[in-house]
């Protein structure tokens, strides 16, 4: 019962774990675009299906209330991810997106929205091949609709959004286990104000560990330690493709980056994404960078703060720079920002700069999949060069 709709999807099954007869890659062969269902699935009678534009401020921002109020909460029902409109905007709008792939699910009397789910497209390549993907976020019920099955009728519908446009595998992550982990990530947090996390219940306080303790061994250098590092400009588009192209080709799964992309997803944008680059005070070339985007969460219940500023580690690449001196200065800059946390997950190069830089592991475990695709075997995290909003 415990998987009753994971077991009818094309996913590795875990009755097959370690089955080596099965083959690498999809699972299921494309089927002619004329045999999709042309309509959508049926939901129960009281809802109706919605497109939602994003770019619309009212949708939005309907958009934006049901996530804020319903979305994904911490293991001790803490913290609620809060994820802001432009942050949305600039989510769901990537080069090539399908407004058709924002789906909502509004109650036909009161037109209320109470459901989502979204796609964007993504040139993924796994192993040696490049295979044209979704990246499938955004899942949401809203609390009173739980356990009505709202969610399999709304995977469902938007693989079959995916598939109409010919696309047969998909990525995403959850917080929980479910058939069958391409990679197992384990996230860690860096404190830069230890003051707000010990209030709030984010962090304790060590058995040893007094707060002003706890205030000098998170302090930060008061300005960044590389010469040369500036916020990233359009300019700086071609420079940065070329290393993350580079430095991704190293992974097992990883996402392409055409110049257009990179100008979508690294361009700074206020309150959505940070990027910074090197450039060589003597050669003027572009030799590392490091990004993060702005995710906010709301305190549930606490009577003196109602926001938590985290950042997530995006796509950090260093050729010239040893990358814990990159990855230094981005915590400062995200000091002088005034986030509260900085977020990093073990993918990448990450791990062994986490104890270094005084990152404390998280409680949890952030597990990405993949639809219609086999792995052989899991990935390490460190052969995972891929990070979802
Ligand atoms: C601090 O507020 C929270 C509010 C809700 C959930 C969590 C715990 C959690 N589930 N964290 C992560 O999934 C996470 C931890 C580190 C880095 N990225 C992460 O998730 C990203 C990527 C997947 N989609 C959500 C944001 C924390």
């Amino acid at each position: 019962q415990q998987h009753k709709f994971w077991e009818t999807q094309p996913v590795g099954q875990f009755k097959d774990a370690g089955d080596s007869s099965l083959s690498e890659g999809p699972i299921e062969q494309p089927t002619p675009l004329s045999e999709v269902k042309q309509e959508p699935y049926n939901l129960p009678d009281l809802y109706e299906w919605t497109i939602c534009d994003i770019g619309s401020d009212e949708v939005c921002n309907e958009v934006y209330l049901l996530l804020m109020n319903n979305y994904v909460e911490d293991d001790d029902n803490l913290f609620r991810f809060n994820y802001s409109k432009e942050f949305l905007r600039w989510g769901l709008r990537p080069p090539g997106y399908f407004q058709s792939w924002h789906i909502g699910v509004r109650v036909k009397a009161s037109k209320k929205l109470v459901a989502f789910i979204t796609g964007i497209p993504v040139k993924m390549r796994v192993c040696d091949e490049v295979v044209q993907m979704a990246e499938v976020n955004f899942l949401c019920v809203h609390k009173k609709l739980r356990s009505k099955r709202l969610a399999p009728v709304l995977i469902k519908e938007v693989t079959r959004r995916i598939h109409l446009e010919n696309i047969w595998q998909a990525a995403y992550t959850a917080g929980v286990l479910l058939p069958t982990p391409v990679a197992t990530c384990q996230y860690w947090h860096r404190t830069l104000n230890p003051k707000k996390l010990i209030d709030i219940g984010f962090s304790r306080l060590g058995d040893r560990m007094t707060m002003s303790r706890a205030i000098k061994l998170y302090r930060l250098p008061a300005s960044k330690a590389t010469p040369g590092l500036r916020k990233m400009e359009l300019r700086d588009v071609p420079s940065v493709t070329g290393l993350l192209q580079n430095y991704l080709s190293r992974f097992v799964v990883a996402p392409t980056f055409e110049e257009a992309e990179v100008e979508h997803w690294l361009l700074p944008q206020e309150n959505v994404v940070d990027s910074y680059v090197v450039e060589s005070p003597e050669t003027h070339e572009i030799t590392d960078f490091f990004s993060f985007y702005t995710l906010p969460s709301s305190i549930l219940n606490n009577p003196n703060y109602s926001n938590l500023k985290a950042a997530y580690s995006f796509y950090n690449v260093s050729t010239k720079t040893p990358l814990i001196q990159l990855m230094q200065d981005a915590l400062i800059v995200a000091k002088q920002k005034e986030f509260d946390v900085f977020n990093a997950l073990d993918v990448m190069d990450n791990d062994p700069l986490l104890k270094d830089l005084k990152f404390g592991r998280g409680d949890g475990q952030l597990y990405y999949y993949l639809y219609n695709y086999r792995l052989r075997e899991a990935m390490k995290p460190s052969e995972l060069g891929l990070v979802l909003l």
